[in-house]
C-alpha cells in the first residue's frame, strides 16, 4: 500500500477469495470506486479465487479480472485479501493462502473478512504471527450501493488498515466502526436483515394479493412503500416512532393495521429473529 499527501493509504492490487455473493459485491463495488483508497484500482490488478471453473468464467467476463481456483494459486503479491467463503470452508481457504509463500511472506497483505461468526483471533491463528486482520459484516445491498457494514480491528490491525477498510464498504454503503463483541449483533441486525424486510415485503404483498390486489400490483406497491419509508427516515432525520405517528389519523386506518400488528406479536418476531441470528452468530464462531 502507498501513502498519498493526506496519509491515507492508497490500494493498488487486491484479491478476493470466494467469488460468491459477497466477494462479487466487493469486487463490483472496488472497480467502481472512484474515490477513496481503492480509487486506482482497476481490473488488471485484482485476482479472484474460486473453485468453480464456470463461475470463474463468468466473474472474469463480468469483472474483467484474473481468475484463479484457489488462494494458492495467487501468482502475484497484492496489498489487500478479502476473505469471502462461508464460515465452515474458511479453515480450509487460510490453509490455501498459507499455502502462498505471496500471501504470506515477508510483506503480509491486510486480510479483510466478511465471514459470519469468525472472531479475529481465529484468522491471526491460522495466518503468520503479525497477520493485520479487519473483521467486515457486510450485507447484500452492498451490491447496488446501498450496503450497511459494521467492522472491527482485530489485534495488529493499524488505523490505516481500518481506514482502508472502511473505505471500500463505505464506498458502497454505509460503514460503521463497532468494537469485537458486537460483531454478532450486527450480523443479526444488519447482516442478516435484508432477508427480514424481503419477508415482510413478501407478506405485505400476500395479504394485498388476498385482497384481491393482482399478486404484481401487491408487490410493486410492497416494495416501493418499503423503499419510500425508509428513503423518508434517511432524508428528513425523522426518527421512526415520529414517522409512523405522521402517518396515523386518529381513528383511521393505520392506527387499525398497527394495533393488530403489534396484538399478533410484530415486534416479538423481530426480537426473536434478531436474537436467533445473533445465538446462531456465536454458534458459528464456538
Ligand atoms: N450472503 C450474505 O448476505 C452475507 C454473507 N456474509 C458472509 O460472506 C461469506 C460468503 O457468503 P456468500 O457470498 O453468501 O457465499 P457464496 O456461497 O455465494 O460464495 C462463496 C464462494 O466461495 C467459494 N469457495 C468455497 N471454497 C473456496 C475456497 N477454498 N477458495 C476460494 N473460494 C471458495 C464458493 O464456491 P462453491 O460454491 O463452488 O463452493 C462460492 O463461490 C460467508 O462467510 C458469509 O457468512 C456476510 C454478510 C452477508
Ligand atoms: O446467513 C448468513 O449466515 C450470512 C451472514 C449474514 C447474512 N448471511
Amino acid at each position: 500500500m502507498g501513502t498519498d499527501a493526506g496519509h491515507m493509504h492508497t490500494v493498488a492490487s487486491a484479491a478476493v477469495i470466494g467469488a460468491g455473493t459477497m466477494g462479487c459485491a466487493i469486487l463490483s463495488g472496488m472497480l467502481a470506486a472512484t474515490e477513496g483508497p481503492f480509487a486506482a484500482v482497476g481490473p488488471a490488478d485484482v485476482v479472484a479465487a474460486d473453485p468453480g471453473q464456470a463461475h470463474r468464467d463468468a466473474v472474469a467476463e463480468r469483472f474483467g479480472v484474473r481468475c484463479v481456483a484457489c488462494a494458492a494459486d495467487i501468482d502475484r503479491a497484492v496489498d489487500v485479501v478479502f476473505l469471502c467463503v462461508k464460515p465452515q470452508v474458511m479453515d480450509e481457504a487460510l490453509r490455501q493462502v498459507n499455502e502462498n509463500p505471496l500471501l504470506v511472506g515477508e510483506r503480509m497483505p491486510l486480510f479483510v473478512t466478511v465471514a459470519a461468526g469468525l472472531k479475529t483471533p481465529t484468522y491471526e491463528a491460522a495466518l503468520p504471527a503479525g497477520a493485520r486482520v479487519v473483521r467486515a459484516m457486510p450485507n447484500t445491498p452492498l451490491s447496488v450501493g446501498a450496503g450497511a457494514t459494521g467492522l472491527c480491528a482485530g489485534a495488529c490491525a493499524t488505523a490505516d488498515d481500518v481506514a482502508v477498510a472502511c473505505g471500500l464498504f463505505s464506498a458502497v454503503g454505509c460503514a460503521v466502526v463497532v468494537e469485537e463483541d458486537a460483531m454478532d449483533a450486527v450480523c443479526a441486525v444488519s447482516g442478516s436483515g435484508p432477508a427480514y424486510v424481503d419477508a415482510f415485503i413478501e407478506a405485505l404483498r400476500d395479504a394485498g394479493a388476498s385482497l384481491g390486489l393482482r399478486a404484481e400490483v401487491a408487490e410493486t406497491l410492497a416494495l416501493q412503500t418499503v423503499l419510500g419509508a425508509a428513503k423518508l427516515l434517511q432524508e428528513t432525520g425523522q426518527a421512526p416512532e415520529e414517522a409512523r405517528r405522521a402517518v396515523c389519523s386518529p381513528g383511521g386506518t393505520t392506527l387499525a393495521g398497527l394495533d393488530a400488528l403489534f396484538r399478533t406479536g410484530f415486534q416479538a418476531s423481530v426480537q426473536a429473529a434478531v436474537a436467533a441470528a445473533d445465538q446462531r452468530s456465536k454458534e458459528l464462531s464456538a
